[in-house]
């Protein structure tokens, strides 16, 4: 740990892997962050159990990648920290079915805060409650350890019942690779705020309908598709690896002092105060929980809008043009295809 930033960022000296040594972790879920996890922790060294229902698909490919499976309450019994990996919605079902595994001195932890902040998971007494949120979809959390780099991550504690709950989860972070980036302290309040505003305002849904907007945009004036998707979408990822090796100046300093000015002069206009007015209602309605109560609805009503707006984004031009493209790059065929499926197979 430094003292230059405003909040503590733990790095790999400060992590003390005795705190995990001889434990053993029920990784509950084998989906995106699941897997990653099970995976890192495993090459790490820890004791994995993977937890899943009997007839999951994850089960046997947990098994083809060398993991120990069973099912939830069997491996939460056993465990000494219980990774809660499945989705979010599923957690509270999850929780009760789990919950008399938790001997008191176990850990029951997250990787992100909703069910503990928003009141629908109540932990037991004697046990701590820990969240290790790495700040990645999950298929980066594994390519990134296996490529010896790393994610950073957040750590909270909300319970603390052992006095160790924070060396543990710093121990976890570590052997999930998140110490090698940094892993900043805070609060599940504040991860869980941050976290669903990033997601739906920047992230995922800022980004992509950016993204929509130029690519109609072109589209509709009569350029063809394919050269919007490169402009719009394919581009974007070779602009957002210049900002993410050297900040934004590094990817104004690649691109033409043409674009440069073009981009700096124009983009305001394009993403301007309207914008940030959308961007602080949709933070109040993350902070006073209009947004869980919603999406809490939703899925009691069985997902309409879910369903519907799913289809409609899988549906859109953009995606069957890129598609096609995609398919003819020369190095197409060494890309994992459908990795959100297929997500133990690296
Ligand atoms: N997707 C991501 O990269 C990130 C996710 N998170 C958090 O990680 C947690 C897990 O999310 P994802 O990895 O996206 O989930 P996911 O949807 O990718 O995976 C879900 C896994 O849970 C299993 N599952 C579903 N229902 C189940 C049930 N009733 N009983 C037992 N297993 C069940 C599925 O078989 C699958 O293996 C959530 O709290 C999420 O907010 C945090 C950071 C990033
Ligand atoms: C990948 C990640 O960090 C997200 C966007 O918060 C999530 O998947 O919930
Ligand atoms: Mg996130
Ligand atoms: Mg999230």
């Amino acid at each position: 740990m430094t003292d230059e930033f405003t909040v503590p960022v733990y790095y790999d000296d400060d992590a003390d892997s005795d705190a995990i040594a001889g434990k053993t972790v029920a990784v509950l879920g084998y989906g995106s962050q699941g897997h990653a996890h099970a995976q890192n922790l495993d090459d790490s060294g820890i004791d994995v159990i993977v937890g899943l229902r009997k007839d999951s698909d994850s089960w046997a490919q947990a098994e083809n990648d060398g993991l120990r499976v069973a099912t939830p309450d069997d491996a939460a019994a056993e465990a000494d920290i219980v990774s809660m990996l499945v989705p979010d919605t599923v957690q509270p079902a999850v929780f009760e079915a789990i919950s008399d595994g938790l001997e008191e001195g176990d850990t029951l932890q997250f990787a992100h805060g909703f069910n503990i902040h928003y009141n629908q998971i109540h932990p037991p007494e004697g046990v701590d409650v820990t969240m290790i949120a790495p700040k990645t979809p999950g298929h980066l959390l594994r390519r990134n350890y296996v490529e010896d780099t790393g994610t950073p991550a957040l750590l909270a504690v909300y319970q603390n019942e052992t006095g160790g709950a924070k060396a543990e989860a710093l121990a976890y972070a570590q052997a999930i690779g998140c110490t090698r980036a940094g892993v900043v302290e805070t609060t599940f309040r504040e991860e869980v705020e941050t976290d669903l505003f990033g997601e739906q305002a920047v992230l995922c849904g800022g980004i992509t309908s950016l993204i929509k907007k130029g690519y109609e945009t072109l589209v509709d004036a009569g350029y063809s598709p394919e050269m919007a998707y490169f402009e719009c979408l394919n581009e974007m990822k070779l602009i957002v690896d210049l900002m993410y090796e050297g900040g934004m100046a590094e990817m104004w300093n690649s691109v033409s002092d043409t674009a440069e000015y073009g981009g700096l002069a124009v983009g305001p206009e394009i993403v301007g105060e309207g914008v940030r007015e959308n961007m602080d209602e949709a933070l109040e309605a993350v902070q006073n929980g209009e947004f869980a109560r919603e999406w809490i609805a939703e899925n009691q009503a069985g997902r309409p809008s879910y369903t519907q707006l799913h289809a409609a984004d899988r549906n859109h031009d953009i995606e069957e043009v890129g598609s096609r493209l995609r398919a003819l790059f020369s190095w197409a065929d060494e890309e994992p295809t459908e990795e959100a499926e297929a997500p133990a197979d690296d």
